[in-house]
């Protein structure tokens, strides 16, 4: 028991059950649960909004699931997620409310910050983004010199980036074609070079986004692209008058931040900035004017479906019972793996190219919620937290490391992602979306069942290669299939995903909506900054950064 009188995870009742049960039950074959259980398929399937959720390929059986439902139901999943959607302050170590939930509300429901109902707030902000697409989308937000802004630059990093860039990229076919999106994040000034060489100054907009709008490489980019739009506009020359200055960075800077201060510091007029509010997190943030860049993309309209598809999966979430609330099933069996068979990853597979930066995103929105190893109250856990989340679309994933999938000696539970039809604009390639679906369809059945010695044998195999072609399978696997990639269900993809990382971080007892982790490496790159750049000295360096930043200072600047 600790300070606030909760059992450790560790020491409950329920959890030790559920090691006496992984004990005795060990990993009975996926072959012997289907012959079993020929309503295996079935039952195990949870189908909401538009998704099609196939869990049964998982290495469970009722009484595993109803061992682990017990499991957060003590640790009081329900509970924690009852406060969050009140507005309650459960991120403990900000003392913020977490109401990313809210972003995706009906204006007419009410949710209280500190007694003050923010759904007002949150739908002004969300009617100024959509005069602005649309402002930008009709060419009536002109730039400085009246030509048609054609381009559009997200700078930012984190979640002030990933979010955007990922659902940009997944909702392509539903963007504007004739306007160019580009986002940069990377304080690598090749990032921003490479985004801009082949724009034209008088016709780029720059969207600076940052929640605290005092992100070192955001203000960088951001200093660097004014520097850019103000000598382009004057011809190289920025004293000139043409260059415009404060006139033309009005035109052609917006800001989306927290901090109206910062943004006004650094030269941006405050009516040119959307707001948002601390209580959404960096990584739960682009439902908010985070997601202004691809308001502009796809339009209001698709924006406004892409959040009632996060709102559907939140109701769900909300209201579902545990036996059928995906969210709570998808963050139970990422226990059972990581808590109760040591694995240390969770693999996401998209068979579709437009969720190539999906795995990205939830990299962020799992790691950085996750990765935690001190409980709320401020004890170590002693149990294991989030997992290593990887992966990159399907079929390529097929002719690179799904060796180690199937034959590898480690666990990595992974979930697989498709889409019955194919955007309307890939009509002509049916039959290619059939092939990447028998893909994704055949690598679910190969994980799970593998091909025994005997099978191999069967086919005539030389003996010597029989154990090196044998797959054991019994690697576990959720499907998730949608109808289409539309906004709606892009939304209820992420929503999903978001509130299983809540149930992983209630049931370890971490506090997932913040982010110490981040701070040392930033103040440590602060300090050595200026021995790089003009050799000051930086007290007790320990030898080896030191060598390194000796030798780095000896091979600077011989290559320019
Ligand atoms: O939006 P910003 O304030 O610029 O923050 C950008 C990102 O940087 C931080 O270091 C955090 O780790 C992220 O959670 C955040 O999304």
């Amino acid at each position: 028991m600790n300070a606030e009188g909760r059992t450790r995870l560790d020491q409950m009742p329920e959890w030790q059950e559920l090691a006496k049960h992984r004990d005795e039950f060990g990993l009975t074959h996926l072959r012997r649960l289907f012959e079993d259980d020929p309503e295996r398929a079935e039952r195990y399937t949870v189908r909401v909004g538009d998704l099609h959720i196939d869990y049964s390929k998982n290495l469970v059986t009722d009484e595993t699931l109803r061992l682990l439902r017990q499991l957060a139901e003590a640790a009081g999943v329900a509970r924690l997620r009852d406060a969050m959607f009140a507005g309650e302050k459960i991120n403990v170590t900000e003392d913020r409310a977490v109401l990313h939930t809210a972003l995706r509300t009906p204006e007419s429901a009410t949710v209280r910050v500190d007694g003050e109902n923010v759904m007002r707030k949150v739908h002004q902000v969300l009617i100024r983004m959509g005069t602005f697409a649309n402002r930008i989308r009709e060419a009536h937000w002109r730039g400085h010199t009246g030509e048609r802004i054609k381009n559009i630059v997200n700078i930012g990093i984190g979640g002030s980036d990933l979010g955007p860039k990922m659902a940009y990229e997944a909702l392509r076919p539903y963007t504007r074609r004739d306007l160019t999106f580009r986002f940069v994040s990377n304080v690598d000034g090749a990032d921003l070079h490479e985004a801009l060489r082949d724009l034209d100054p008088a016709e780029t907009l720059f969207i600076v986004a940052s929640k605290t709008f005092t992100t070192t490489e955001t203000i960088a980019n951001a200093e660097a692209a004014r520097a850019w739009l103000l000598a382009g506009l004057g011809g190289g020359d920025t004293s000139r008058p043409e260059a415009g200055g404060e006139a033309a960075v009005a035109k052609h800077f917006v800001a989306v931040s927290t901090n109206a201060e910062k943004v006004a510091e650094f030269g941006i007029n405050t009516d040119n900035m959307f707001e948002f509010w601390d209580w959404v997190g960096g990584r739960y943030s682009y439902d908010s004017a985070i997601g202004l860049a691809l308001m502009v993309a796809i339009g209001p309209e698709c924006f406004g479906d892409m959040l009632a598809g996060f709102h559907l999966m939140d109701e769900h979430f909300r209201t579902a019972p545990f036996e059928s609330n995906a969210p709570l099933l998808l963050g139970l069996l990422g226990i059972w793996y990581g808590n109760f068979h040591d694995a240390q990853s969770h693999a996401v597979l998209p068979y579709s190219h437009y969720l190539s930066q999906f795995t990205a995103y939830l990299q962020q929105l799992d790691m950085e919620s996750n990765g935690k190893s001190t409980t709320r109250e401020g004890g170590p856990v002693n149990w294991q937290t989030g997992p290593v989340v990887w992966g990159t679309p399907g079929t390529n994933g097929q002719h690179a490391y799904y060796q180690l999938l199937h034959q590898g000696t480690k666990m990595i539970p992974a979930d697989l992602l498709g889409f019955a039809d194919p955007v309307a604009e890939l009509g002509d390639l049916r039959d290619q979306h059939d092939l990447l679906m028998a893909n994704l369809f055949a690598q679910g059945q190969a994980l799970a069942f593998g091909k025994t010695a005997e099978e191999v044998r069967a086919e005539g195999v030389p003996e010597a290669q029989v154990p090196h072609r044998t797959f054991p399978g019994n690697r576990p696997t959720t499907t998730i299939l949608a109808s289409a990639l539309t906004p709606s269900v892009l939304g209820q993809l992420v929503a999903l995903y978001e509130h299983k990382v809540f149930v992983q971080g209630a049931i370890w007892n971490i506090d997932s909506f913040d982010q110490w982790g981040v701070e040392l490496g930033k103040v440590l790159a602060k300090r050595l900054e200026p021995a790089l750049t003009e050799g000051a000295q930086v007290p007790d360096l320990d030898a080896s950064t030191q060598a390194l930043v000796d030798r780095y200072r000896s091979l600077r600047g011989r290559t320019a």
